[in-house]
């Protein structure tokens, strides 16, 4: 197989990034700079610095404890109550190209204000307040969740930076992509996978997708297999967890800012099989660029060195998948295309009733604003999400 067409995921060292020998820091971006352009993922190991252990651990305790809530509870912070899209989709509630994801979700973002008024662009509705259960019911979750979202996002902000370098730019080289902080919100999520049986209708965990955003930050919390991250030649490559590493994937945005240098990879997660005993968790948090921002417009046009953009060259071009792909980044803002994602949901189940919603909301006939107002709200029961 050629260099270029991963069969493994790399695994990268953070602590080299603050090793006081120069030469561990170029090995490491040397390593990064393989993974963005031929790979599109990587396991991050030594992060401790950043997002402490301690932090991660207590995360990870109230995970089950979260989907163990009585029902009724995780319907009152449902994601059809929130114009945010922010909050809990029950199982089977979000689809995949058409086919049921098997997964349960609770959407957390960094803790942000409302900030949409009339005149401003719909998708300034993506920024808002997350919604959590009760205090008492699970205490200490939110200050858990919170803390552990404001050190990841760290980390992501640090490591968008050695992307810069990766890619021959300078250090601060992709800034021009965010916004002032009180403008920024990232997105994450806490996610179970159940496990299968006699009655499922498939292992579909979540379906063949790309991410969206700049990067991704997945936690694994459990050990089990299932992610599967999918090369040039379409085979399916294992990313099952490693012990204290985050995944680490980059996202369309990040593809189309850098002319496909770097690569957004397709992926997907399988169910755990019968006989497994627990379900599988995870928990990715989506790190943004602000939502104002064009890509194709000519103030994010960045000038690459002739020898990274030919590394990209002798990978070769990104094949297209039939995966959930984002492609409208090439012509709208950041904050429509995150808009889309969301609102490509089926409410009821009925085709007709689908396409009817989608066509006032495409053709602006009704502002997104009105088509949660008018759906959302109404067919809470009924919510879903849908992928394209
Ligand atoms: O759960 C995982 O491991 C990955 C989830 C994922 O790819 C996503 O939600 O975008
Ligand atoms: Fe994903």
């Amino acid at each position: 197989m050629s260099p270029q067409n991963f069969s493994s995921i790399p695994v990268l060292d953070y602590s080299l990034t603050t090793s006081s020998n120069p030469a561990d820091k170029a090995e490491f971006i040397s390593q990064l700079q393989n993974a963005l352009i031929n790979v599109g993922f990587l396991y991050l190991s030594n992060t401790s610095s950043v997002v402490e252990d301690k932090v991660v651990n207590e995360l990870v305790s109230f995970i089950p404890r979260l989907f163990d809530l009585p029902q009724e509870e995780k319907e009152k912070v449902i994601m059809a109550n929130s114009p945010h899209f922010l909050g809990y989709s029950r199982l089977g509630a979000e689809l995949t190209k058409g086919q049921t994801d098997y997964r349960e979700q609770f959407d957390f973002a960094t803790p942000h204000v409302s900030r949409w008024k009339p005149g401003d662009p719909d998708y300034y509705n993506v920024w808002g307040p997350s919604q959590y259960p009760d205090e008492p019911l699970i205490p200490g979750f939110r200050n858990a969740i919170e803390t552990y979202f404001s050190q990841v996002t760290k980390l992501g902000s640090q490591f968008i930076s050695l992307i810069a370098q990766a890619l021959g730019l300078a250090p601060d080289g992709l800034s021009r992509f965010y916004d002032t902080p009180e403008r920024m919100q990232h997105r994450g999520k806490i996610v179970k996978y159940p496990v299968m049986n006699e009655r499922s209708a498939s292992d579909q965990g979540v379906g063949p997708h790309y991410d969206a955003g700049f990067l991704t930050i997945l936690l694994q919390v459990t050990s089990h297999p299932g992610l599967q991250v999918q090369n040039l030649s379409g085979d399916w490559i294992d990313a099952s967890p490693i012990p204290g590493t985050f995944v680490i994937n980059f996202g369309r945005a990040l593809e189309f800012a850098t002319k496909g240098i770097a690569r957004a990879t397709s992926h997907r997660v399988l169910s755990p099989p019968i006989g497994s005993t627990t379900p599988r968790y995870s928990v990715p948090l989506f790190h943004n660029i602000a939502l104002d921002v064009r890509v194709s417009e000519p103030e994010y046009q960045l000038e690459f060195p002739p020898e990274v953009l030919k590394l990209r060259d002798a990978r070769g071009s990104l094949s297209t998948t039939d995966s959930v792909n984002y492609s409208e980044f090439e012509t709208q803002p950041s904050g429509y295309v995150q808009l889309m994602g969301r609102v490509k949901y089926v409410l009821p189940s009925s085709p007709l009733f689908f396409f009817v919603v989608q066509f006032l909301f495409f053709t602006h006939r009704m502002s997104h604003n009105d088509t949660i107002r008018n759906f959302s709200r109404s067919f809470s029961q009924m919510d879903c999400r849908y992928k394209a």
